[in-house]
């Protein structure tokens, strides 16, 4: 390796001789200011493809913005919820401006508020707001965000068994389903999983935690991909490298340094303890600390200005590690904390009274924007026309059905849970005789069995099913592709097969091999009334498991409701007109009544029975 240096010691660029007989390659390096640290760029074309940025309007302005939410101080165990709500300041007074064709790192410690800020120029804060957000000159409100930026969030929440080309595809006919042709939407496909460097794993299966597939790294390229499918002028990204490894991460951030500069994007990324190297392929930086800026402002001019305020960065450190540490307060003991809030203070001031704050202040208030200084960014909710409906659902319920098939267990789960319980019952039972010592009790427990054990298959299949299509469609209702009635509607249309193959394995082996009454009408109303409360049990839980977003609470819950609905209805336990008022109401209001009715008729009726046994 060769270094060229210029006259004044500056190194401008490395040469790599990867072997004796290979040519030599030349690369850019700079020496970041103050730390004696050599930056070499091992993606020097994407910094020398780099677009002069775009000035005034083309910018996203973060204008006097302080976010506030309210909650209730302390824990639960605390009795928190007694006492009165406050307000809590998430963000304060925060300014920031990223030009087209920057990528921009945000960086502070825990709970400093990067995921705040963020979620805030995407509109999906929960409290209030003062200051602006704008951009192009214009208030950036939800619509506008949702048609031209992207949010990459900081979990992956992509279907398992999908392969990453058909995740684009079916993302794409979600977002374009007014608008693409298939081969239009082929090729924007194709387009995007070049630029991710995706080509190589196009075909393979995503994967997840159970199920192996591509690489955490793609994996994270792959849901930054369904974010660019739409082009976004701007692009958010909550943490992108966490869980990645150094190499991976550092690949990632290049990516983004690449998709930034050569596309003229506004790329904004939170970041957490980047490796040195980063540091060099951001074009702005900016750290908070506790909600407060003490930094925004040119990568290459971080290190002078710490310096100059007097926190110069120690030789061989990493300015990002020293100057977030700076930025953080050592709640350890009474005399660090209060140390470290003085120098903090000193770095918020130190900062407002800068000349780099001063210069962003000056273009934003040149600039003409018409943000308004309020929280009205918010729009209506999903709304969408029958035909749109009818593309929605149809895709849904494409992309549902594929990955149910692709998934082994999920697949055979719900084909085998229910009939195996009927394997059960048949050993327990084996087979029915008309004498009256046995014949009523045997009968009557298959059909209460029957009836409160095919809800629960129900619930189990939608607790192993449901929560990945549930967390997919927070993400993308979020970004307006769908409504939650498309969701359910697919959901439950999807399964409808699966649950008449899985009623009608359990009915006709319990029904013939057990010996219940042998007329087939009578065969066809036992399995219509199983499939009814199999298909009962998994939309109910779907339901709970939409209401209670921890799956545990919900799939808790909802076998609570079953076990009490199913001792209520059908008056088995106790009889009806026994009931308390309240439960008689209960047991008239829900399906168990009918269903235990219709069983008994149907397999009672007409039925002889014998005193043989004495
Ligand atoms: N809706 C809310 N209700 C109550 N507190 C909130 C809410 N949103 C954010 N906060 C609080 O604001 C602070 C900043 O949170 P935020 O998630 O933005 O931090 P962060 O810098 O992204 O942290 P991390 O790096 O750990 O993700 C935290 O103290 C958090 O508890």
């Amino acid at each position: 390796m060769r270094i060229t240096t210029e006259s004044d010691g500056h190194v401008i660029g490395v040469k790599f001789s990867p072997s004796n007989n290979l040519p030599t390659v030349d690369h850019p390096a700079k020496v970041i200011e103050g730390t004696g640290l050599l930056y070499s760029d091992d993606i020097g074309e994407l910094l020398t493809d780099k677009k002069p940025a775009d000035n005034g309007n083309e910018a996203l302005y973060v204008n006097r913005l302080t976010y506030t939410v309210r909650e209730r101080p302390g824990s639960w165990w605390q009795g928190c919820c007694l006492r009165e709500k406050r307000d809590k300041e998430v963000l304060k007074n925060v300014n920031i401006q990223v030009k087209r064709g920057q990528l921009t790192a945000l960086l502070g410690n825990s709970g400093s508020g990067k995921t705040s800020l963020l979620d805030v120029i995407a509109c999906r804060h929960q409290g209030k707001l003062k200051g602006k957000v704008t951009f192009g000159g214009k208030n950036l409100d939800e619509a506008t965000f949702k048609k031209k930026c992207g949010y990459v969030i900081q979990s992956d929440r992509l279907l398992a068994n999908l392969t990453v080309q058909e995740i684009l595809m079916y993302t794409a006919q979600l977002k374009f389903a007014n608008t693409d042709t298939a081969s239009t939407a082929k090729e924007r496909v194709s387009r995007i999983i070049a630029h991710m460097g995706l080509n190589h794993v196009a075909n393979s299966k995503v994967g997840g935690h159970i199920v192996r597939g591509i690489s955490g790294g793609e994996r994270r390229r792959v849901s930054i991909a369904v974010q660019l499918l739409q082009d976004p002028d701007i692009l958010l990204l909550d943490e992108p490298t966490t869980g990645l490894d150094s190499f991976t991460a550092h690949y990632l951030v290049s990516v983004l340094a690449k998709l930034a500069r050569s596309q003229k994007r506004i790329i904004l990324m939170s970041i957490h303890q980047p490796r040195s190297d980063i540091f060099g392929l951001f074009d702005q930086i900016g750290i908070l600390s506790l909600g407060e800026v003490i930094y925004f402002g040119p990568q290459i001019s971080l290190v002078p200005y710490f310096t100059r305020l007097g926190f110069p960065c120690p030789i061989y450190a990493n300015p990002l590690d020293h100057y977030v540490d700076l930025a953080s307060i050592d709640r350890r003991d009474a005399v660090s904390e209060e140390k470290t809030s003085v120098r903090v203070y000193e770095l918020k001031k130190g900062y407002v009274e800068s000349d780099i704050h001063k210069e962003i202040m000056n273009e934003m208030d040149k600039s003409s924007n018409e943000g308004t200084n309020n929280d009205s960014r918010k729009t209506k909710k999903y709304s969408s026309s029958i035909i749109t409906s009818i593309s929605l659902f149809s895709t849904l319920f494409r992309r549902m059905q594929l990955n149910l098939w692709r998934d082994k267990s999920g697949f055979s789960g719900r084909l085998t849970l229910f009939p195996t319980f009927a394997f059960f019952l048949w050993i327990f039972i084996w087979s029915l005789n008309n004498d009256i010592e046995t014949a009523v009790q045997d009968r009557t427990g298959i059909l209460f069995e029957s009836m409160s054990a095919a809800p629960m298959m129900g619930l189990l299949n939608a607790v192993a099913l449901f929560p990945a299509h549930r967390d997919l469609y927070s993400r993308e209702h979020r970004e307006g592709l769908y409504g939650c009635g498309h969701m359910l509607a697919a959901y439950f249309i999807h399964i409808v097969p699966f649950a008449i193959v899985a009623t009608m394995f359990y009915s006709t082996w319990l029904y013939w091999g057990i010996g219940l009454s042998p007329d087939p009408g009578r065969f066809f109303i036992f399995s219509a009334v199983c499939l009814h409360m199999h298909y009962f049990g998994e939309i109910l839980t779907v339901l709970f498991l939409i209401f209670f977003q921890n799956i545990e609470v919900g799939q808790s819950v909802c076998t609570l409701s079953l076990s009490v609905l199913a001792i209520i209805g059908p008056g088995l336990v106790r009889s009806q007109a026994t009931l308390p008022e309240p439960f008689q109401y209960v047991a008239y209001a829900v399906n168990y009544k009918y269903a235990s009715e219709i069983l008994a008729a149907n397999e009672y009726h007409g039925l002889q029975f014998s005193c043989d046994g004495g």
